[in-house]
């Protein structure tokens, strides 16, 4: 069986329904809608980057289907990420788009450049609402250290591509930070 990083197991929940759970400083992190990689450069003077985990035409996960409304059996583009922080992983990121939206689309040449780098600058980019959810699976151990309980994802759409962003944060952001005290 393949290690699945990103087989979350509870609900996906609208974020005011998750915000009494978490502490201020989670909020301003997990609830923003603009984009996360400008935000993590503002938070750290260690040099932003993003490895490349994966990515490929895949099958969507049945809640990836539902967020993005698609026939589970659809082929969608994925990557899968890890943001980091100097040599600090502090989200990992798994995104998804169906692969017949992805005409023109960015997504499979991005390489090692941010996906938030690019949609941000796209004029006319919408961002549908955030959903969070709380202890994503434990299988999000990696060699890059656990997850914090903490996931977000929304669908962003650019005409006609509509891409599923999912990020689950990392516990060496919540140290980094300290955003568990606040
Ligand atoms: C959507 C954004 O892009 C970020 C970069 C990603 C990537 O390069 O694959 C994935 C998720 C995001 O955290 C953003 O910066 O908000």
């Amino acid at each position: 069986m393949t290690h699945d990083r990103f087989s979350a197991g509870p609900h996906w929940l609208p974020a005011a329904a998750q915000r009494p759970r978490m502490s201020a400083a989670w909020w301003r992190w997990v609830a923003s809608r603009g984009s996360l990689t400008a935000q993590l450069r503002a938070a750290s003077t260690q040099p932003f980057g993003v490895r490349l985990l994966a990515q490929g035409i895949s099958r969507p996960r049945h809640t990836e289907a539902r967020a993005l409304g698609l026939d589970p059996r659809a082929r969608i583009w994925r990557r899968e990420v890890m943001l980091m922080l100097g040599d600090t992983p502090w989200v990992a990121a798994r995104s998804v788009a169906p692969l017949a939206s992805l005409h023109g689309a960015r997504l499979q040449s991005l390489g090692t450049r941010s996906l938030g780098s690019w949609l941000f600058r796209q004029p006319g980019l919408k961002r549908g609402p955030i959903e969070i959810i709380r202890s994503p699976a434990p299988t999000l151990v990696t060699a890059f250290g656990r997850a914090t309980p903490w996931g977000r994802r929304s669908v962003l759409r650019l005409g006609h591509t509509a891409i599923l962003v999912q990020e689950f944060f990392l516990d060496a952001m919540d140290a980094d930070l300290a955003l568990s005290s606040r």
